[in-house]
């Protein structure tokens, strides 16, 4: 068997007209512009990918976007300040400060400094407890985009077996939670996991969020499982010529493709979905701040 191919940039497209949509609507009838401030502090590659694909939604849907790049030596005190001034600014809506962080900075710190309503990353303890205790929440956007993909495959994911792979507050766990809203079975697998072969070899759904270039092989997939792959991990490419790099996923794709039901690429599979849903998140921050009606099919 040859699994199905998941086209996250289709229907990453898909999501984002639908918040282009919405933010039409909102500029017309209420005269309100979903804006997102993104902050980076130093230049890890994976986070720089992301600001580039980033900068194009946001300014593609019709929302505002800003970007603050700050020097790998910024102090607490600075990152803080600005911090300060987003949360007070009116016409930002949505404020994500990318992770990882230098080390003279506390990831930790940094988002209890975000104002909750504007956490389009779902990492304040308030949104955490939220989503965990079933509650309104704004969900951390790469699960948020892996559940409507899995939805939008799979149909009801009610009974199946559902193994993540990570355990981040960013992906692992909000992964889980959401799974288990939906009313799977979910293991949790981490580097201290005993078996994880076995364990992923149970599972109709695998959501691979590690950070290790092609760490799960064909031979732990389940036959017909749903494979999603989370990893964004670059790796050399000397076939391209010297000192080129290229993108690799979680998952080891030519084996488990030859096994897996369905399966998302690198790139082109979950990165897309993280950029549509943090689009969507902003827009649903936005309504949520000025008291409008949930926008439709942009939450989950
Ligand atoms: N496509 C996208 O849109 C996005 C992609 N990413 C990518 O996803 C990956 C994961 O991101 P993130 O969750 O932030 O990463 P973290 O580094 O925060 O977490 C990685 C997790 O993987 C676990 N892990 C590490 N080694 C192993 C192992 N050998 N076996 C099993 N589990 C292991 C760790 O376990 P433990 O807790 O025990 O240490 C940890 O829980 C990265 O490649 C990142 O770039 C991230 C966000 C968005
Ligand atoms: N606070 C915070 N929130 C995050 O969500 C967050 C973060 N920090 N730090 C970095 C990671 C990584 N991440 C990516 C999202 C999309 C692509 C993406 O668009 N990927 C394209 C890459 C295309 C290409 O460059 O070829 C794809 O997979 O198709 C990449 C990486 C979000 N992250």
């Amino acid at each position: 068997m040859t699994a199905e191919i998941l086209d996250g940039k289709a229907f990453g497209a898909k999501i984002r007209a639908r918040v282009a949509d919405h933010v039409a609507r909102l500029v017309a009838d209420h005269d309100l512009r979903p804006g997102l401030a993104v902050v980076l502090v130093g230049e890890d590659p994976a986070s720089q990918v992301y600001v580039r694909n980033k900068g194009i939604a946001t300014k593609e849907a019709g929302m505002k976007s800003v970007e603050h790049k700050l020097p790998a030596d910024t102090t607490e005190a600075d990152l803080y300040a600005l911090i300060d001034e987003l949360n007070a600014d009116p016409t930002i809506h949505g404020i994500l400060v990318q992770f990882p962080v230098p080390d003279q900075l506390s990831e930790r710190d940094i988002v209890a400094r975000i104002d909750p309503a504007k956490d389009v990353d779902g990492l304040s303890v308030t949104n955490a407890g939220l989503l965990a205790s079933g509650q309104r929440a704004m969900v951390s956007c790469t699960p948020l985009g892996c559940l409507m993909l899995l939805r939008e495959t799979l149909g009801s994911l009610s009974g199946k077996d559902a193994v993540v792979i990570g355990r981040s507050n960013l992906v692992g766990k909000p992964m889980a939670q959401l799974l288990l809203r939906d009313s799977c079975t979910v293991t949790i697998a981490h580097s201290r996991t005993a078996d994880i072969a076995e364990t992923v070899r149970r599972a109709d759904i695998v959501v691979a969020a590690v950070g290790r270039p092609r760490m799960v092989p064909g031979d732990w997939i389940k036959p017909g499982a749903c494979v999603i792959d989370v990893g964004i991990n670059r790796i050399p490419a000397p076939e391209k010529g010297e000192g080129k790099t290229r993108l690799v996923g979680d998952v080891d794709f030519d084996s488990a493709r030859e096994v897996a039901g369905q399966i998302t690429p690198v790139p082109g599979g979950v990165g897309p979905l993280t950029i549509a849903c943090l689009l969507a998140n902003t827009v649903t921050a936005a309504c949520r701040i000025n008291g409008l009606d949930e926008p439709e099919g942009l939450t989950a």
